[in-house]
């Protein structure tokens, strides 16, 4: 019945199956979902505006950058939620999470929450994220020591996300280096392995494709046990810090903070915000405001929950290709060194610091551009009230309950905005070149007010761990790399490279007396 809904409007639009829609490509799952979307903006490249159909549900792509501000940006209170929920049964913790938080709810939730994610609390958390940054080098240098050089880096990145956000988010210490029977690193694990089951994938279809239908079953995502285990870690460590009156700088002390009205925005110093990296998310108004609401014990867990889920697929991803394509780009490689020392000497050799790492220029460059190449190809908006959409000769209603797609992937390897894209090339984003970027051409972040919340967090945890990488180590192929790397389909939010057999590197100790 739908069919001609585009028709009608004088859209372009993927022509529909019938059925599946115009989504054949996510049904068979034979490319990567980069690609997916890659191929969504291609098709229409030059249109401003394009449709395609879910099923039978249509739903816009925006790929021009000034309809991305529009929507994105100034016209946020039309399209503030996700038509791509996670978990549809509320009694579900995963479902009290920021991502799928709607309306004032998400408001309030994102005004709480924002504080502790500002420039200042990741300088008090940033040592934290060095001790794990410093186990991680440990490791690799013992193992080098004993004759063994060759590393699967998605693998030892997702170990390194995990001790970050377990210390950092849920207040707790473990060493998956050392020991990687740790609790939190086997549920990390077992949570990817549940995620990629044939009933998991069903339902993240359904989420993706019929979230009305799926709002109707009231279907959670994970299993009540995994729920369960968050709820006793948080529970456990509130419970030690509230009787041993313990202050530690991290995201659960501030959650506490949080819960008793004690935790608001802090407007960022200018010089702080001189330095932050390219790619930093602004937070917007929305985050900004004072809130105080009393929060359910369960809905601070389930935030513990959520950042731990978002954060440590999305960053590993970003680590093991940021050294992936060093090792290929050796001249990338050797001008990241140069810095790298330069700052090392200037250190006296002592571990880096907050101040040193947030004013590497070449570094933020480089982990611009692999988020640039390695972007979360798609982010989508829901209509929450009629929008009247006016551009060149045209004129429609986005109509309550439509929704739409920016298709950031496309738009990422759009060579009107970046020159042969498919290259491997920082220098895009050095002082003189960043300048000319349109800021809706680059959203490795997502848009407007419901960007990620992590995008300090996770810059500042991947840069300090390709500072001592970088230091240390040279990357070099193995006969097992793979040049182009192979991916698999995934439309998981954070796991959408899912490498086919993996990030292959050989580390090779550099000599410290040249540093
Ligand atoms: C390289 C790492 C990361 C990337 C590329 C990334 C990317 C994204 C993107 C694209 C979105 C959707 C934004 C939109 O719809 O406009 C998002 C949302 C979100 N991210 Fe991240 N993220 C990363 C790391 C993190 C980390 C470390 C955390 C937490 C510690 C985090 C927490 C979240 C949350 C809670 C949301 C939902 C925000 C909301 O709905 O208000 N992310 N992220």
């Amino acid at each position: 019945r739908e069919y001609d809904y585009f028709e009608k409007r004088g859209i372009p639009f993927s022509k529909p199956r019938f059925i599946v829609g115009s989504r054949m490509d996510f049904i068979l799952r034979n490319k990567s979902f980069l690609d997916v979307f890659k191929d969504v903006h291609n098709e229409f490249r030059y249109e401003k505006v394009s449709g395609l159909f879910d099923f039978s549900n249509p739903v816009y792509v925006i790929r021009d950058p000034y309809l991305i501000k529009q929507l994105g940006v100034k016209e946020f209170d039309h399209f503030v939620d996700h038509n791509f929920l996670m978990d549809t049964d509320p009694s579900s913790l995963f479902n009290k999470a920021l991502f799928n938080l709607q309306g004032q709810k998400w408001r309030d939730m994102r005004a709480t929450l924002s504080p502790a994610f500002s420039g200042s609390k990741m300088r008090q958390m940033f040592e934290l994220m060095n001790v794990v940054g410093q186990q991680f080098t440990d490791y690799l240098i013992q193992k080098t020591k004993q004759g063994e050089h060759s590393f699967e880096f998605k693998e030892l990145a997702r170990k390194f996300a995990v001790d970050v956000i377990a210390t950092c988010a849920l207040g707790i210490e473990v060493n998956s280096f050392e020991n990687p029977e740790n609790e939190f690193y086997q549920f990390a694990c077992n949570l990817l392995d549940h995620l990629k089951s044939f009933f998991t994938m069903l339902k993240i279809v359904g989420f993706f494709f019929l979230p009305n239908f799926m709002l109707k079953l009231k279907v959670g995502l994970l299993r009540e046990s995994a729920t369960q285990f968050f709820r006793t870690a948080v529970t456990e460590t509130i419970k030690t810090r509230e009787e041993k009156s313990i202050i530690r700088p991290d995201i659960i002390y501030l959650l506490m903070q949080a819960k008793k009205g004690k935790l608001f925005y802090e407007t960022e110093k200018d010089a702080d915000k001189a330095v932050e990296g390219f790619a930093t998310a602004e937070e917007s108004h929305v985050g900004r405001r004072t809130v105080t609401r009393n929060w359910e014990y369960d809905d601070l867990v389930a935030q513990s929950m959520s950042f731990f889920f978002a954060g440590y697929e999305t960053v590993s991803t970003i680590i093991s290709f940021t050294a992936y394509e060093l090792m290929i780009n050796t001249d990338c490689q050797a001008k990241l060194q140069k810095e790298v020392d330069e700052v090392h000497r200037k250190l006296d050799g002592k571990p880096v610091t907050y101040d040193e790492i947030q004013r590497m220029k070449y570094l933020d460059q480089v982990i611009s551009e692999t988020l640039r190449k390695y972007p979360s190809p798609v982010v989508d908006r829901l209509c929450n009230k009629d929008f009247v959409l006016e551009y060149d000769d045209k004129k429609f209603t986005i109509e309550k309950g439509r929704s739409f797609y920016i298709p950031i992937g496309g738009i990422h390897y759009d060579d009107r905005y970046y020159k042969n894209p498919e290259k491997f090339d920082p220098e895009r984003f050095n002082e003189e070149n960043r300048g000319k970027i349109d800021p809706a051409t680059y959203l490795p972040f997502g848009v407007g007010p419901r960007n990620c919340i992590g995008s300090r967090f996770a810059l500042t945890e991947i840069k300090t761990i390709v500072y001592y990488l970088a230091l240390y180590f040279n990357f070099e192929p193995t006969a097992r790399t793979e040049i182009p790397i192979k991916v698999k389909y995934n439309p998981l939010p954070g796991n959408r490279f899912n490498l086919v057999n993996g990030a292959w590197l050989k580390c090779i100790p550099r000599k410290m007396s040249a540093v």
